[in-house]
């Protein structure tokens, strides 16, 4: 998968090109992350990428014609590496807080893009008729302001890489974990087998993968209720979580 950050701090990205399950990725060829500097494309000789704002008020605003150039670019590189450069394939995403707020499940449907082309914004923001002649969606994390793009469009790659197929070594784990079924994650633990006066769960240490298997969900269905009833309505159980779910009730109820 091909993703672009347009970035006037490119050097950011060695976070997820550099380390960990991405840096793997990246290094196994699995996805290619481009940082292109709009300051590239400026053509003064202060290489401008931002200005006063028309209107008056305090601080700067991103400058279109840069930007424009970049994601030009940033297109022809997604083509050359094979994407079908349109918004159904190789989106162009602006991380902002008035966007879509991510979630795991919109997370997934991002990775059958070919790509995606990412605007980091800086300052107190980017012109408009940028916005609006070049971006194809808005994205947030959550309802808070930071001092860039950069960060959110790092953790969207990051949530993004992790589902792609044969990135994390056992597909398995990364369905398992919080939010995928609709649950939090259960408890985890490894050795030693005893910490601070406390063992571990007895049922961990049996052997019998089905009990395992009931304990753990069983964990994540009372973190879910008590952690995030939110999460807990909204939760619909596949048939056999259902009938987990029936067993845990009687169990409950002797
Ligand atoms: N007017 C502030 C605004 C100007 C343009 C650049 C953004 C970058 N900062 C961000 C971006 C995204 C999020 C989020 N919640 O995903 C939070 N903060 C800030």
């Amino acid at each position: 998968m091909y993703f672009a950050v347009i970035s006037i701090f490119p050097e950011m990205f060695a976070t997820i090109r550099e380390f960990g399950i991405t840096g793997r990725a990246v290094t196994q060829e699995q996805v290619t992350i481009e940082c292109i500097n709009p300051r590239d494309y400026t053509t003064d000789n202060y290489r401008r990428i931002d200005e006063r704002p028309y209107g008056g008020g305090p601080g700067m605003v991103m400058m279109a014609e840069p930007l424009s150039k970049a994601i030009e670019d940033a297109r022809l590189r997604a083509k050359e590496y094979g994407c079908r450069v349109d918004s159904e394939h190789c989106p162009v995403i602006y991380m902002s807080p008035q966007g879509q707020t991510l979630s795991e499940s919109s997370v997934v449907g991002m990775t059958y893009y070919d790509g995606m082309i990412l605007l980091c914004g800086r300052y107190e923001g980017i012109d408009e008729r940028l916005l609006s002649q070049y971006v194809d969606m808005e994205v947030s994390l959550g309802d808070y302001v930071l001092t860039g793009g950069e960060l959110p469009a790092m953790v969207l790659m990051d949530s993004v890489i992790r589902r792609l197929p044969d990135i994390m070594g056992d597909d398995k784990s990364a369905e398992q974990d919080s939010f995928v079924d609709g649950l939090l994650d259960c408890p985890h633990y490894t050795k030693p087998h005893e910490f601070a006066g406390m063992a571990v769960p007895e049922v961990l240490l049996s052997g019998h993968h089905a009990n395992i298997a009931k304990w753990r969900f069983a964990q994540q269905v009372s973190r879910t209720q008590t952690r995030r009833p939110d999460l807990w309505q909204a939760f619909t159980p596949t048939v056999e979580q259902a009938k987990w779910l029936e067993a845990l009730a009687k169990a409950d109820k002797k």
